[in-house]
């Protein structure tokens, strides 16, 4: 595996857009196209879409942004279908984190699981995320955070 992130230009949006989860998946995160389009006109939130890449293989894909201070969102973490099972996810989530604290200087990083996606808590916990037991009341998710 040789794992890079890279931002989305014109060279890649369109696979990007391509890039699915499935089905029963579908209710857990907004497609990438909705994504691309938050990202571009939510401009007051300054996210930065990312792409998740496996040499030159996308596989993946992020956003990060909503930045307030030393306190910044990772958001929108998805692995395609077909890449799924094979530690993409585990990885990109490490290096994810490190390119939050290097590119930004935060000292917290916030997220939030939708409540059907039973396995993701106990998934962002391994990475240390702490579950707040609290909901965001923009959209109802669970919030989650770590702090550095
Ligand atoms: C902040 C947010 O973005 S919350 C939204 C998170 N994204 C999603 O729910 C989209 C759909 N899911 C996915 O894209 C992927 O399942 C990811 C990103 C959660 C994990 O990516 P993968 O590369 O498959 O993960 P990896 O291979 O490292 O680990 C597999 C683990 O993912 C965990 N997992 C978390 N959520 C799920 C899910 N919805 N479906 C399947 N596995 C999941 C499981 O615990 C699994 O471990 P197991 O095989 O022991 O059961």
């Amino acid at each position: 595996m040789s794992l890079l992130i890279k931002d989305v230009d014109e060279t890649n949006w369109r696979k990007i857009v391509a890039l699915s989860v499935s089905k029963n998946q579908q209710d857990f995160i907004e497609s990438n196209a909705q994504s691309l389009l938050e990202a571009a006109y939510d401009v007051s939130l300054q996210w930065r879409p990312l792409a998740l890449y496996d040499d030159a293989q996308l596989v993946g894909f992020s956003m990060v942004g909503a930045k307030r201070g030393k306190e910044m969102w990772l958001d929108r973490i998805m692995i395609g279908t077909d890449f799924q099972g094979k530690g993409y996810g585990t990885k990109f989530i490490s290096l994810l984190m490190d390119f939050m604290k290097e590119h930004y200087g935060i000292n917290r990083i916030y997220l939030s699981v939708h409540d059907k996606n039973k396995k993701i808590i106990p998934y962002y916990q391994r990475f240390g995320f702490i579950d707040s037991q609290r909901y965001d009341p923009a959209n109802g998710e669970r919030l989650m955070y770590f702090d550095f």
